[in-house]
């Protein structure tokens, strides 16, 4: 009956954390996966999570389903979150929010709905982007192609503009927030508003994924981008995570939410978008969201999660700056200045796919095959092996 199907060539990214975990040797080092791993090596709980997670299981509430669009509290500490309680977007319900799996979930979500209601619409990616954008979007059904996004180690501004203003109107244009996944450039301010006038002026509809909010400049700086697009005053999507900057990855927090002109459409659309969760997973888990909400609503424990985030944030600035001196001495005459000047938990290296094969096979450290490294994946004690592997590489 299935002997048709055909095998499953495997994710670039979560197969190779899987490889990694299967790895015997040691002092083994994985920089492929974007998770924030500690000083020692390890996914932290963060206390102000663990402390919110105290909170939820003494109230020993029931679990009955939850809503196809999620929790109240969860949702509307989104919106606060991301947009502002005081907003007029917000205070006029012209913002739709669900909680999804993960951004990933609002993603997928987001994607059927505009399979369904935009079927004309083509997405734009970021060439490169994230591996499972992409597959995010076709497996929908929806057409995707691409804008240029990053040129000779840098953001080709230029050359995104240029595709993006010969775009056909109503084309989605998937931009990365903040940290962009893989190259860790992001735009600056001024080139934000630039884009913003542009994507309103050609009808375009952006679609902000927010992975990584708090691993740029901060939880309240990263976003810019979002605020830039709020103020611009035109509709976009917004997917965002609390995978990564709450530590709570296997917990699946994240949200989709669409800014609408006016409360009647975003009454539509979030009816839409619950069809589309009916007919996916039908509500999304309790307890991960619930861990989420209590922190965003409890002002003392999002105060401590946000000098937890800033301490993931400087941790990874440092070693930045660890790997780039060690790299620097190790291999004088090469220029390593992208450690110092991506941001967020990505660095583009510029290694090609049989360099990051060597320094698999041969130096037991892993990176994504595009030559993406997880700079949270480091520490005091592996920069400088790292560095020597990737010195013996590139000899
Ligand atoms: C840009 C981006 N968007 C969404 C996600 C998914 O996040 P979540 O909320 O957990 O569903 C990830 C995960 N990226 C890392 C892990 C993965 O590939 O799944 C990565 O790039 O390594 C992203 O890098």
């Amino acid at each position: 009956m299935f002997a048709h199907i055909p095998p499953y060539a495997g994710d670039p990214i979560l197969s190779l954390n899987e490889a990694f975990q299967k790895d015997p040797r040691e002092g083994k080092v994985n920089l492929s996966i974007g998770i924030y791993f500690d000083e020692d090596g390890k996914i932290p709980a963060l206390a102000s999570v663990r402390a919110a997670e105290k909170l939820v299981v003494e109230k020993a509430a029931a679990r009955p389903y939850l809503p196809m669009e999620g929790a109240a509290n969860f949702r509307s500490a989104v919106q606060n979150l991301l947009f502002g309680a005081d907003h007029p977007a917000v205070r006029a319900g012209r913002i739709a929010t669900i909680q999804g799996v993960g951004s990933s979930g609002g993603l997928k979500v987001a994607a059927d709905f505009l399979h369904a209601h935009f079927p004309t619409s083509k997405v734009f990616l970021s060439n490169p982007t994230w591996d499972n954008h992409r597959a995010v979007f076709e497996g929908s059904g929806i057409e995707t192609t691409t804008y240029p996004y990053y040129k000779d180690g840098a953001l080709d501004f230029d050359g995104m503009l240029e595709v993006l203003d010969k775009a056909p109107a109503r084309s989605v244009v998937l931009l990365h927030a903040c940290c962009h996944n893989p190259t860790g450039v992001d735009l600056n301010r001024g080139q934000w508003q630039r884009l913003a006038q542009l994507l309103n002026e050609r009808e375009l509809l952006p679609f902000l994924d927010l992975a990584y909010q708090g691993y740029g400049d901060g939880l309240d700086e990263d976003l810019f981008a979002v605020k830039t697009l709020l103020d611009a005053g035109g509709p976009f999507l917004l997917a965002n995570s609390f995978s990564k900057n709450m530590s709570l990855y296997g917990e699946r927090g994240g949200a989709l939410s669409v800014v609408c002109p006016d409360a009647a459409q975003a009454d539509k659309v979030l009816g839409q978008l619950k069809f589309m969760i009916r007919r996916n997973y039908s509500n999304p888990p309790t307890h991960g969201g619930q861990v989420v909400a209590t922190v965003l609503n409890t002002p003392e424990l999002y105060a401590q999660w946000k000098d937890e985030v800033a301490a993931m944030r400087t941790r990874i600035l440092a070693m930045r700056s660890a790997l780039h001196e060690v790299l620097s001495t190790k291999v004088p005459g090469r220029n390593f200045d992208y450690f110092l000047s991506q941001r967020g938990m990505f660095s583009y290296t510029g290694l090609s796919p049989e360099q990051v094969d060597a320094l698999k096979n041969e130096h037991a450290v892993y990176l994504v095959r595009s030559g993406r490294m997880c700079v949270a994946g480091l520490n005091r004690r592996n920069v400088e092996v790292v560095a020597g592997a990737m010195a013996a590489v590139l000899r």
